[in-house]
């Protein structure tokens, strides 16, 4: 294991800090409150000390999306798509130009829904880009196959393009770019019938908890990479949705399942990711404080979500 790690694509070690205070896909409150707790935990200090120039950046400083939110599906069966659009676009603009200034963007949510902007701005900033999405869910729903009609179920399903007839219009700015054989997923444990289907039909390489129980994580990842990255030299977007770590270690998040990743699995992705120096834009999303039941609860989430960002810096063990 090297000391310092090499980030290909930010050679300058310049990262951008950028919070999506947001709710709007899922109707829980208290997931907009993840950034400012992360914050708060000294996230910007930690990062600065891996020896990263840091910026704070708040694209949806000013507005007011949160208190526009239903809990209305509407005709196209998804609630709040103007809200989460909106949303998106704003992130998607930010995680774009900080790209394109050379500067690493590290999106803190937030609910998933997000992960339709940053993956779209990955991608049009370097369409060879490929995605790693950690977490218990495949985040895959269409407007089609949705029962919940919550936005943060179907991020990847508009970046792939999936049922593109059944999207809202809010949703036609979004450019569907990925490709299915550049996505990988780990740590899947809740998946819904309609999104196996599609699981199964895009070929999507997905890494259950069943995997990493059979294989152990250090070769679930090796898969993953050598599924979307057989050659080690595209850059990779990480999307970690906290609830792919165990409750037990991270509580503090809205849609739970148990029978997760250890928190030293979970930390191992993002270290990982990082020894291959091709990290190139990164979330970390599904924070929730409100959902805590103690003190406790809201302190493991808030440094679990801290340490993934760590470890995905190149913070190592010794
Ligand atoms: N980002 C998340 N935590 N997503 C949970 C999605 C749960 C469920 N599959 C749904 O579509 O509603
Ligand atoms: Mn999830
Ligand atoms: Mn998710």
């Amino acid at each position: 294991m090297t000391d310092t790690i090499e980030y290909k694509f930010h050679p300058s070690k310049k990262a951008a800090i950028i919070t999506a205070p947001f709710s709007g896909g899922q109707p829980k409150g208290g997931v907009e409150l993840g950034p400012e707790y992360i914050l708060n935990a000294g996230f910007e200090k930690q990062i600065s000390s891996l020896g990263w120039t840091t910026q704070v950046k708040s694209p949806l400083e000013g507005t007011n999306y949160e208190s526009l939110k239903t809990n209305e599906k509407d005709k196209y069966g998804v609630k709040n798509a103007q809200i989460v659009s909106e949303c998106c676009k704003r992130i998607h603009d930010s995680v774009y130009s900080s790209l394109e200034a050379g500067e690493l963007p590290i999106t803190i949510g937030g609910d998933h829904s997000i992960g339709t902007a940053t993956v779209s701005a990955a991608l049009e900033h370097n369409e060879d880009t490929c995605v790693l999405w950690i977490d218990a869910h495949a985040d895959i729903n269409t407007p089609l196959t949705t029962e919940s009609g919550n936005l943060h179920g179907c991020p990847i399903s508009f970046i792939l393009g999936i049922d593109k007839e059944s999207y809202p219009p809010e949703f036609s700015w979004v450019p569907a770019k990925l490709k299915a054989n550049k996505l990988a997923f780990i740590g899947l444990r809740d998946v819904d019938d309609g999104e196996k289907k599609i699981l199964r039909e895009h070929k999507i390489p997905s890494f259950s908890m069943y995997h990493v129980d059979k294989y152990g994580i250090g070769k679930v990842v090796e898969m993953a990479l050598d599924k979307v990255n057989p050659e080690r030299k595209s850059p990779i977007h990480l999307s970690y949705d906290v609830d792919a770590i165990d409750p037990s270690f991270v509580p503090a998040t809205g849609t739970r399942v148990e029978g997760g990743l250890s928190l030293r699995e979970g930390l191992f992705i993002a270290e990982e990711v990082a020894q291959t120096g091709l990290l190139s834009s990164m979330d970390i999303v599904e924070t929730n404080p409100l959902l805590a039941e103690t003190e406790e609860h809201i302190l493991d989430t808030v440094s679990a979500a801290c340490a993934i960002g760590r470890c995905a810096m190149g913070q190592t063990l010794l």
